[in-house]
């Protein structure tokens, strides 16, 4: 497993051996002992989830609150998509800044997003299967959002915005300055 520092400190890209041979492949997708070596921290994912998109499907910015705040390990296990995570940690050297990156079932690469930031993807193959696990469980009343086109984010989904489908949560999320943030200096994972 290849893990790569982002431009956000904390946000981490992984990536497995794939052993490939006449039958096909085979990687080890996520080693705790590894995982928490270099992220420096204990980790229990306590959940898996799994949620299949069409092309342009836009799910996100999405998050909890404290105490049901999530960290995600997200991967693609078919197709391709956009991968983006906004820090909205106050006071954060980094609050308000986004990373993106492109995850696929070809190139394996996985994302560790910790507590503390806004979460979402856009398929960019005709369909994609998208997995990933997170170390808090799903909590309805904690649940909360952020607009996927807030201007104070100026976040680049690489596709038109005619070609984009979003539920009708997701199209009138707050923005940016509306939304309860994390504090970037209480401890998240206390
Ligand atoms: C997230 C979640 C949802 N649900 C139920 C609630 C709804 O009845 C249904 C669809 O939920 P939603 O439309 O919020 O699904 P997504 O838009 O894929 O939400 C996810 O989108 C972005 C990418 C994220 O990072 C979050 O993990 C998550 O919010 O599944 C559950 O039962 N458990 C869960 O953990």
């Amino acid at each position: 497993m290849k893990f790569t520092k982002t431009s956000i400190p904390g946000v981490i890209v992984c990536e497995p051996s794939v052993f490939g041979d006449e039958r096909g492949y085979f990687a080890e997708t996520f080693r705790k002992d590894k995982f928490e070596e270099f992220i420096g921290r204990k980790i229990d994912f306590c959940q898996d989830n799994e949620s299949k998109s069409g092309f342009g499907v836009l799910r996100g910015l999405h998050y909890q609150l404290p105490p049901f705040a999530q960290s995600k390990l997200v991967r693609v296990i078919e197709g391709k998509v956009l991968d983006v995570v906004v820090d909205i940690r106050k006071g954060s050297p980094t609050f308000s800044k986004y990373e993106s990156i492109e995850l696929s079932g070809e190139n394996k690469k996985m994302l560790y997003i910790p507590r503390g930031f806004a979460h979402g993807f856009v398929v960019l193959s005709d369909y994609a299967i998208f997995s990933y696990k997170v170390d808090n469980y799903y909590s309805q009343e904690h649940e909360r959002g952020l607009l996927y086109n807030d201007p104070a984010l100026g976040i680049d989904w690489q596709l038109p915005i005619e070609k984009l489908q979003l539920s009708q949560k997701d199209k009138v999320q707050p923005t940016l300055d509306q939304i309860e943030l994390f504090n970037f200096s209480s401890d998240l994972y206390a």
